[in-house]
């Protein structure tokens, strides 16, 4: 797939779709640039899985159009799908390795199935990318020897290993510590600037995601309520927004399950 650098990396327009009868997502618009990072956010069921499923072109839409690179993705045939997805690197919750491969063996995988290149460009490829995440000195380790950190970054590594275009991210900070969490941070940012790359994060790490990304979506029950610099978001009055934004129990999205009469329930009411 030729590059193409006037169009946007990524551009949804009026994009929706459904499992079933029920509509998950509903006229999605979204446009993402090259070396850009933005945030998707939104509550659970909200739609942002699904909606990285049509971009990475595992869902097809029901309505509107994808255009990764500057080329529509509906009706994409296997082989063209196949040359997309190798240009979009994924790092999904908890990132997992292969756990009976060493780490150099997990970042040459990609490198081994996709091309045929002789043994000593992969081991510059795969020395390279464990560079780059500081982890040169881990490449004959076993991902059980590693930290919940260091194993996030390995899988960071591998993400990058084809040098994608487009990063989708989905909660790629779950179940790290807070310095580990920082660490993941601040190096998906630099791998986005020095590669050029764009990418989406999905993540629930508000205020952390609020310092890495340059733009915001909220996804609300399918449809994005909200969208703007970070900046603009932390003074954001829409309700929802704001109750995501402050962790707030109650609010749009309400504490309670919708239920019936409590005090007749327990039968304190005639
Ligand atoms: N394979 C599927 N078949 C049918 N319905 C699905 C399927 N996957 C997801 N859904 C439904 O689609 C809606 C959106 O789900 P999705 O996983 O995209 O939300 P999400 O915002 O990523 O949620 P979470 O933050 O909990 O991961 C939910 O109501 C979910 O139950």
């Amino acid at each position: 797939m030729p590059l193409r650098p006037s169009a946007p990396l990524l551009d949804l327009n009026d994009v929706s779709f459904s499992y079933g009868p029920t509509p998950v997502l509903q006229g999605v618009s979204l446009r993402l640039e090259r070396g850009q990072m933005i945030a998707l956010m939104g509550g659970s069921g909200s739609g942002k899985t699904t909606l990285l499923r049509l971009i990475g072109g595992q869902l097809q839409p029901s309505q509107g159009q994808i255009r990764f690179n500057g080329e529509s993705t509906l009706g994409f045939n296997h082989r063209q799908l196949y040359a997309m997805r190798k240009q979009i690197g994924m790092l999904f919750q908890f990132g997992a390795l292969f756990t009976d491969l060493s780490v150099y063996d997990n970042i040459a995988f990609p490198l081994r199935e996709h091309f045929d290149l002789p043994e000593v460009m992969v081991r510059d490829l795969v020395l390279m990318k464990l560079h780059a995440v500081g982890l040169r000195g881990a490449a004959r380790q076993m991902p059980h020897e590693l930290s919940g950190g260091m194993a996030r970054r390995v899988a960071l590594a591998r993400a990058i290993a084809l040098d994608p275009l487009l990063m989708l991210y989905d909660e790629p900070f779950t179940g790290l510590d807070p310095i580990s969490l920082g660490t993941v941070a601040k190096l998906i940012r630099e791998l986005n600037d020095a590669l050029g790359t764009g990418a989406i994060l999905v993540t629930h790490n508000v205020q952390e995601s609020l310092q890495l990304v340059d733009h915001v979506y909220f996804l609300s029950r399918g449809r994005i309520v909200a969208a703007g610099k970070p900046a603009d978001i932390l003074q954001e009055n829409d309700p929802f927004v704001h109750q995501f934004i402050h962790a707030e129990p109650d609010g749009p999205v309400p504490f309670h399950v919708p239920a019936g009469d409590y005090l007749s329930e327990l039968g304190l009411r005639p």
